[in-house]
């Protein structure tokens, strides 16, 4: 079984370095390494603190290995291939030398990255996902929600971050008045309405929440009921949701897909995609299929098994900007089979 990569995400200052420490320091037996991203150090290295199994909460116990890794770009945001996959890579095999294994990897990304090619680059690295390598679990992103409205109007990586996550810390609730509190939610909503929103304090989370999702690799359609595309104003990156009955071809279904994903991203006014996810029915197939996509880059796998297998609904979540709502429903519509 490959280990889970869980990327923590979110924009300077939001809690990142907090909710490591506390899952570091929380008492739940899990071996996990994390990965930081030392994007401020010179070194141009990555440390690695790994936590060890049987340990009982108590710090001084705790068994922390600690390894300096020299990546070829000094930070594992950054585009260029290798780096970051290397370093789980090497991660990973040190670990089988001494005969032990993960239970998972977090990977803090730095305050000021854009999630997207991360979340690439270890989702189509196929020998990171041979047996006992890693595969990408969920993106958790931290929200400061006394600085969140300000941030999204002036970096575009804030508003990505949001984007991208499967799961939102709307942190540093304590800094903010309930009717502020609940003003940010939705501007977050608005951007992605398909990810949870765990409102928190100095990162403060149940672990369950961000440990062992299956978001990426699993398919999230559905969690949760969507936030009309009319809702949405006050930013150009907004959620779709569509839904049409029946089985799809499959042929068709995919040709609109990657004209959706790959031609019309750079067309003039086209839909830009950062994000979509699904579960769709394919003509041939009894099994519910499940799309993940992150930007360009796609994949069509079996889903879990249905317990209620009546209803041959395809259900898609995109995320991104210039997205017509309507387009996208007929354009669902037109790929059902035809008997
Ligand atoms: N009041 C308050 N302060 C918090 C909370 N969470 C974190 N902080 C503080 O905010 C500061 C920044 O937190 P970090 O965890 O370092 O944030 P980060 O996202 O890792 O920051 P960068 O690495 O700069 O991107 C620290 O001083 C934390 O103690 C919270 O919920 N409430």
């Amino acid at each position: 079984m490959p280990v889970g990569v869980c990327v923590i995400t979110g924009f300077l200052g939001s809690g990142k370095t907090t909710l490591v420490n506390y899952i570091l320091k929380a008492d739940h037996g899990y071996r996990i390494a994390v990965i930081l991203n030392d994007f401020g150090a010179e070194l141009g290295v990555e440390k690695m603190l790994v936590q060890q199994d049987g340990v009982d909460g108590d710090n001084a116990s705790r068994t922390l290995v600690e390894d300096w890794v020299e990546l070829n770009n000094g930070c594992v945001c950054c585009t260029v291939k290798g780096s970051l996959v290397q370093t789980i890579e090497g991660l990973l095999e040190k670990r089988k030398e001494m005969g032990e294994k993960f239970d998972f990897i977090l990977l803090e990304t730095t305050g000021l990255a854009d999630p997207g090619p991360v979340a690439r680059e270890l989702w189509v690295d196929d020998e990171l996902v041979e047996e006992d390598g890693a595969v990408l679990d969920s993106i958790v992103t931290l929200v400061d929600a006394s600085n969140i409205e300000k941030q999204i109007e002036e970096n575009k990586e804030a508003t990505l971050q949001v984007a991208y996550a499967d799961t939102i810390l709307l942190n540093k609730a304590d800094l903010v008045k309930a009717e502020d509190l609940e003003r940010v939610k939705a501007r977050i909503a608005a951007i992605n309405a398909e990810a949870e929103i765990v409102v928190t304090t100095r990162s403060s989370v149940d672990l369950g929440i961000v440990l062992n999702q299956g978001t990426v690799a699993g398919g999230g359609c559905g969690r949760k009921p969507y936030a009309p595309a009319s809702s949405v104003h006050n930013s150009d990156i907004r959620t779709v949701c569509i839904a049409t009955s029946g089985f799809l071809d499959g042929e068709s279904f995919q040709n609109w897909l990657e004209d959706l994903l790959w031609e019309r991203r750079n067309a003039e006014g086209g839909a830009d995609i950062l994000r979509a996810k699904g579960l769709v029915y394919t003509a041939g197939s009894d099994k519910r299929r499940v799309l993940q996509a992150v930007r360009e880059v796609y994949e069509i796998t079996d889903g879990p098994v249905e317990e209620n297998s009546d209803e041959v609904m395809n259900k898609l979540v995109f995320i991104g900007r210039n997205l017509d709502e309507d387009a996208l429903a007929v354009g669902l519509k037109s790929c059902v089979a035809r008997d």
